[in-house]
């Protein structure tokens, strides 16, 4: 986008698609580059991956320290389903790394039926080598490749090795919305002021996604603003409710104000849809997430106008995609309830049956109907991310992937350095040893048999050990990150929903309406965030 272009749009009352034009640096932007709270720790200081610890052996291997020291045990916390699916359609919103691919699609980096790799294989492969009497996974490779390294005008890595992410960073509705003018294009229908369907109230399809399709049926695999849609259908639902959102409210707004031109309406219908994204995240998720640290950090938005601090800087930090925001994978629940039925999250990856099928069913059941909660933030991990995450149907057994192993060897590919590096930033005390439960939770001293150093702990690890902090979900060094990302993403971006801007701002009037709106849609979707007290005996503190 050019300076001129901006200078335009500056005085635009509506986001770029891309994110532009939004911070004076243009931070935020789509496919740029992440900003970091440290500087990498690649072993070569260039861009190979962290490997080894702080008396050079190499470190733990990533499925040896999901197996070991993040159980699969169950601890449903006090809050609905909810909370864990806001996290990921949030994530959605603000955060994607590419990885890297070949001209024929996905890279692939073990060779058949898990073996290990022979012969040569792309460089940016970086799989997982599975431990000896791995019992869970079959073969000794999971297949892992490195994210997209970002490139200089000259298409050089940049040095040191930064990622990109795909998305714009602003709680924007890109999910929705797209994050590219191409895609954006792709996602409006004919008439101007809606979002493209199918029939009317189903997302449109993807011809080229790939998704499991049950045969003889009319499932397709879905397009949204975000190509992450078909994971799972708890997230397939938001988007569907979204995309109806946007369709009816611009159909309201068309017939109340008819003078206006159908773009004005697609964009005024976006932006008030954008600003409930911000209003639920930062009124309602994130006092669940941080308790008293979100109001502290003036993260609420309740009363009065927020004022733009043109010096904070609103781009993605890379603790906060590769570990800190992955706190949400604490959250999943074992199964999805659906009407009667509690289904397996293992049966679900990537099928969108039950969003075609059983949309209200699956939102009550997220709603928390029929009483399956979220489960805590802590160090465990249900099996069905750590042993059966994308398990193909009917495959022999043992052919799905450990969400954990990626979560860590994601941190490694990207340089990022130890925990306790973060406790130092956040202004916490060092680690003393592995007795040190106050600093790494009740279960610190199993940390011994994986880890030869405390120095060494990987940051996803470290920050889902920590106690939670008194009325939070999560402990300090993680509310440190994500309240340092959420202050960042509010007061670095421009058209925040209750910004004082005049040229941007809803006025006084609408932005009444704007919190009355938000209020009905999160008592009919979101309200039961909140703790459903009938189900709740257990505290966590
Ligand atoms: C059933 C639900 C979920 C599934 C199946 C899932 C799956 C995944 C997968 C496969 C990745 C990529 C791993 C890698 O190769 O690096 C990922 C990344 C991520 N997930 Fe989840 N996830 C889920 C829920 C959540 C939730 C609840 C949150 C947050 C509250 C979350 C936050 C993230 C973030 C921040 C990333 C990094 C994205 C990026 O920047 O590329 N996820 N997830
Ligand atoms: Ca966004």
């Amino acid at each position: 986008m050019s300076l001129q272009l901006c200078t335009d749009v500056a005085l635009s009352k509506y986001r770029t698609v891309d994110g532009s034009c939004n911070h004076p640096k243009n931070w935020g932007t789509s496919f740029t580059p992440v900003a970091r709270i440290l500087p990498p720790a690649y072993d070569d200081n260039v861009g190979s991956p962290r490997t080894r610890g702080k008396d050079g052996y190499p470190l733990p291997n990533p499925r040896t320290i999901s197996s070991y020291v993040h159980p699969s045990t169950s601890d449903p916390a006090a809050r609905t389903i909810m909370v864990m699916q806001w996290g990921q359609w949030l994530d959605h919103d603000i955060t994607e790394f590419p990885v890297v691919t070949n001209a024929n699609g996905p890279v692939k980096c073990c060779g058949p039926n898990g073996t290990l790799p022979t012969g040569e294989t792309n460089p940016n492969c970086f799989p997982i080598l599975l431990p000896c009497h791995e019992v869970n996974f079959a073969g000794s490779c999971m297949e892992f490749i490195r994210s997209v390294g970002a490139t200089d005008r000259d298409g050089c890595l940049l040095n040191p090795r930064e990622q990109v992410n795909s998305l714009t960073s602003f709680v924007d509705g890109s999910q929705i919305y797209g994050s590219t003018e191409e895609l954006a294009t792709r996602l409006r229908d004919g008439t101007g002021i809606l979002l493209k369907t199918k029939k009317g109230f189903f997302l449109p399809e993807d011809e080229s996604a790939s998704c499991i399709l049950r045969p003889g049926t009319n499932d397709y695999c879905f397009l949204s603003g975000d190509h992450r849609v078909n994971v799972q259908p708890g997230l397939g639902a938001m988007h569907t409710i979204w995309l109806r959102a946007h369709n009816s409210l611009a159909k309201e707004l068309r017939s109340v104000r008819p003078a206006d031109s159908n773009e004005e309406i697609f964009q005024l219908t976006r932006k008030i849809i954008g600003a409930l994204q911000q209003v639920i995240t930062y009124n309602e998720w994130l006092p669940i997430i941080l308790g008293t640290e979100a109001s502290k950090l003036k993260l609420t938005s309740k009363t009065g106008r927020t004022t733009l601090i043109p010096e904070v800087d609103p781009r993605i930090l890379n603790e906060f995609a590769t570990a800190a925001m992955r706190f949400g994978h604490s959250l999943i629940p074992e199964v999805l309830p659906i009407g009667s039925r509690k289904v397996l999250l293992r049966k679900l990856f990537n099928r969108p049956a039950e969003v075609l099928e059983n949309l209200d069913d699956l939102i009550a059941g997220i709603a928390g109907v029929s009483r399956v909660m979220s489960e805590s933030v802590d160090r465990n991990f249900v099996e069905e991310i750590t042993n059966h995450l994308f398990e193909p149907p009917a495959a022999p057994k043992g052919r799905g992937l450990d969400l954990v192993s990626l979560n860590l060897q994601r941190g490694r590919d990207h340089g990022i350095p130890p925990y306790r590096d973060y406790r130092k930033v956040c202004g916490l005390r060092p680690i003393v040893d592995f007795d040190d439960t106050e600093a790494l939770g009740p279960y610190a001293a199993q940390l011994a048999r994986v880890y030869k150093s405390v120095d060494d702990i990987d940051l996803f690890t470290g920050l889902v050990h920590e106690r939670p902090l008194r009325g939070a979900m999560v402990g300090p060094t993680l509310s440190c990150i994500l309240g340092t990302q959420f202050y960042n993403l509010k007061y670095g971006d421009r058209f925040f929903f209750d910004t004082d801007d005049s040229a941007i701002a809803f006025s006084d009037g609408k932005y009444l309406v704007l919190l009355i709106v938000s209020l009905y849609i999160i008592k009919i979707y979101v309200l039961s965030i909140r703790t459903s007290s009938r189900t709740v005996d257990i505290e966590i503190d």
